[in-house]
């Protein structure tokens, strides 16, 4: 079948782009068609760097051209976003950190869904890929990270780097690490409110000798508040996690998360959802599954709000018990878990490669090694 330039235009000027009103041809945003035989290629520039944006947008032209002009049509799509250079007016954003690459931020709506787990995991997967991980444990109010990396005995020590003194993160398991746990006594209640713990995190974010980073990973508190709003103040956030259970309570709470971070004056691009706990697999049963929290909730959730679905990670004893020593799960070694979490890993640096690729830089990727990951292996 012969398709024609003309029927294609006309198709797409039924569908505008998210957030432009006019229709994509019209507004300009289709800049070329090409039509060979039943093949069809659309350049297409749109002003909405969202992953969303750009994922309804191809579906739409897919879905249109298939619809109004031929249901067998090979179709490309070369879609560029030209984002406006200046960021927002009022968009809340902090300065780069010299020598940090990428900020990643993990959150979940609610509590005890295992975030800090999840974030200790991913921070020694990428460790062990080769990337130049650090670990801000900002959970103000249940610091876990030091005893999930074993350094709870220590304290960061005070180096001189051009004649200031600046905190040297404690480093474990190739990971180096701060974290609000490091400064107060392991029974004193922490009722670290407002500028306090603003204050605090401000500390442990630029009196800290860092150095070279591919990654810092920050461990938010639960919840949509205060300390989050500092953060996002703070440091220019690269990306979110956001953990779920696939439990409905844990997932309305997981759906404000993404919304927090999807404000227009907050605008920090949602990575995508992790379902944690999302079955239990029994160590004398390893072929059974029982859906204690429910089947595919966090997974649905993100189907539903249009954000990436980053991978599922069980409820197993090991990951537990892996915490309570202070020696992430996924240092283990040809294990179902180990290989759970390199998934989740390589999703999450996937992703994070695409944003970079996709919206206005607050620094580009720095790939120190390949390791293991597909997205890096395509660059
Ligand atoms: N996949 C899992 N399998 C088994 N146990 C898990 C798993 N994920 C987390 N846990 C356990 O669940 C408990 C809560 O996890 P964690 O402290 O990571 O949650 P959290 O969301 O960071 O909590 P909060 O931020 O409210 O302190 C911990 O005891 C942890 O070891």
């Amino acid at each position: 079948m012969k398709l024609h330039k003309k029927d294609i235009l006309e198709a797409l000027k039924t569908i505008s782009v998210p957030g432009e009103g006019q229709n994509m041809v019209e507004s300009g945003a289709v800049t070329n068609v090409q039509v060979f035989g039943d093949e069809v290629e659309v350049d297409v520039t749109i002003k909405n760097p969202s992953l969303q944006a750009r994922k309804k947008t191809e579906v739409a032209i897919l879905k249109t051209i298939h619809e109004k002009v031929y249901e067998k049509a090979k179709i490309k799509v070369n879609l560029r976003v030209d984002a406006p250079g200046k960021s927002k007016v009022n968009e809340i954003k902090g300065k780069p950190i010299p020598g940090i690459q990428n900020i990643i931020a993990v959150a979940s709506g609610k509590g005890g869904v295992g975030k800090s787990t999840i974030t200790a995991n991913l921070a020694v997967t990428l460790a062990k890929m080769g990337f130049k991980v650090g670990l801000l444990d900002a959970d103000i109010y249940g610091p876990s990270m030091p005893i999930m990396f074993d350094v709870a005995m220590e304290k960061p020590l005070s180096v001189n780097i051009d004649g200031r003194a600046k905190m040297k993160p404690v480093e474990n398991y190739g990971v180096k690490m701060l974290s609000i746990g490091f400064f107060t006594q392991p029974n004193q209640a922490v009722i670290w409110r407002g500028p306090m713990a603003a204050k605090a995190l401000n500390q442990m974010i630029f009196d800290a000798h860092w150095g070279e980073l591919d990654f810092l990973l920050v461990d938010l508190p639960p919840g949509t508040g205060d300390i989050h709003l500092s953060i996002m103040q703070a440091l220019p956030v690269t990306g979110a996690v956001v953990v779920s259970t696939p439990q409905e309570v844990a997932l309305a709470d997981a759906r404000k998360g993404v919304a927090m971070f999807q404000q227009e004056a907050i605008n920090v691009p949602v990575l995508g959802i992790v379902e944690n706990m999302a079955y239990f697999t029994p160590a004398e049963l390893p072929n059974n599954k029982y859906y204690i929290f429910g089947q595919a909730g966090a997974k649905n959730l993100a189907e539903d709000l249009d954000v990436p679905f980053l991978g599922e990670i069980p409820l197993v004893q090991s990951i537990r018990e892996a915490g309570d020593v202070g020696r992430p799960a996924a240092m283990q070694t040809a294990t179902p878990v180990e290989e759970a979490f390199e998934e989740l890993t390589k999703n999450v640096v996937s992703q994070l490669v695409r944003r970079n690729k996709d919206l206005p830089p607050t620094e580009a990727i720095k790939i120190t090694t390949m390791a293991g990951c597909d997205a890096v292996k395509k660059k």
